[in-house]
């Protein structure tokens, strides 16, 4: 199996594609999954290089990203799903409701951007972690990831989420800073036709909610949510966090048809 996946919850459910982000395996979306499995069947995956999914031969892309969830689609047999990304996931999600959007019908992107950072640093990331495996990123994680208050009121929730990134194979982590390297849809926010929410972090310095406005301006059907929590909303919010995504994916579902 080149991609991992596991799917949870009711199997007669509309199927949710979640998919997580730098560094992080399915396991970042631990407390979405009581609250989404009440209203979707999930399917969380590890993104190409991350846990035991395949880096592959070819040189990791966003397209590649986005056609390994079409591809999961096919092999289930599901001609349209929701889809929810955070960071890298987001970006999935963006180019999925660009090139995509018959196979989706409500898409929700997380503290992410059309394009994230600059080429310089994602290429100066891969040859770091290429030379001295993940220590250096693990290290500065928690920072990216997290408010201090949080890190320091929840070691519990965040130290694990770092042993997952030190565990993460360099190779795969390098190949996904390559394709962020090169990731850049701010040309393409215009024809993304899908309805889209665009949650932003009011503290995230990875992806600021100055990137997540400019989503929301250039986007046709998107929709701004801001949250209190930094990198990874889904996990310092996730009450909320999983209030917003069920109201919004499940708005209108009666008329969208799911399979
Ligand atoms: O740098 C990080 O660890 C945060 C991040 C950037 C892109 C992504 O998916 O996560």
């Amino acid at each position: 199996m080149e991609i991992e996946y596991r799917l949870d919850g009711p199997e007669d459910a509309p199927l949710l594609v979640l998919s997580n982000s730098l560094g992080t395996t399915w396991e970042m979306w631990q407390a979405q999954i009581p609250a989404l499995t009440q209203h979707f069947r999930v399917l969380r995956y590890n993104t190409r290089g991350h846990g035991r999914s395949a880096v592959g031969q070819q040189p990791v892309t966003l397209e590649r990203l986005g056609q390994d969830v079409i591809a999961r689609l096919d092999h289930l047999d599901v001609e349209r799903a929701c889809f929810c990304g955070i960071s890298l996931g987001g970006m999935t999600g963006m180019w999925l409701n660009r090139h995509a959007p018959e196979r989706f019908q409500r898409i929700v992107v997380a503290n992410t951007a059309a394009r994230i950072g600059q080429e310089a640093g994602w290429r100066e990331r891969a040859a770091t972690v290429r030379a001295q495996g993940m220590n250096p990123v693990a290290e500065s994680a928690a920072d990216r990831w997290f408010t201090p208050a949080f890190r320091h009121s929840n070691p519990e929730v965040v130290y694990p989420l770092i042993e997952q990134l030190a565990a993460t194979p360099a190779e795969g982590y390098a190949a996904c800073c390559d394709a962020l390297a090169m990731a850049d849809l701010r040309d393409e926010l215009t024809q993304m036709p899908l309805p889209m929410l665009v949650i932003a972090g009011e503290s995230d310095t990875v992806t600021t909610s100055r990137d997540a406005e400019a989503i929301v301006v250039d986007a046709p059907h998107a929709h701004f949510l801001i949250l209190p929590a930094s990198h990874l909303s889904n996990v310092a919010c996730a009450a909320a966090f999983n209030q917003h995504v069920i109201t919004f994916l499940t708005a209108g579902a009666e008329h969208e048809p799911h399979h």
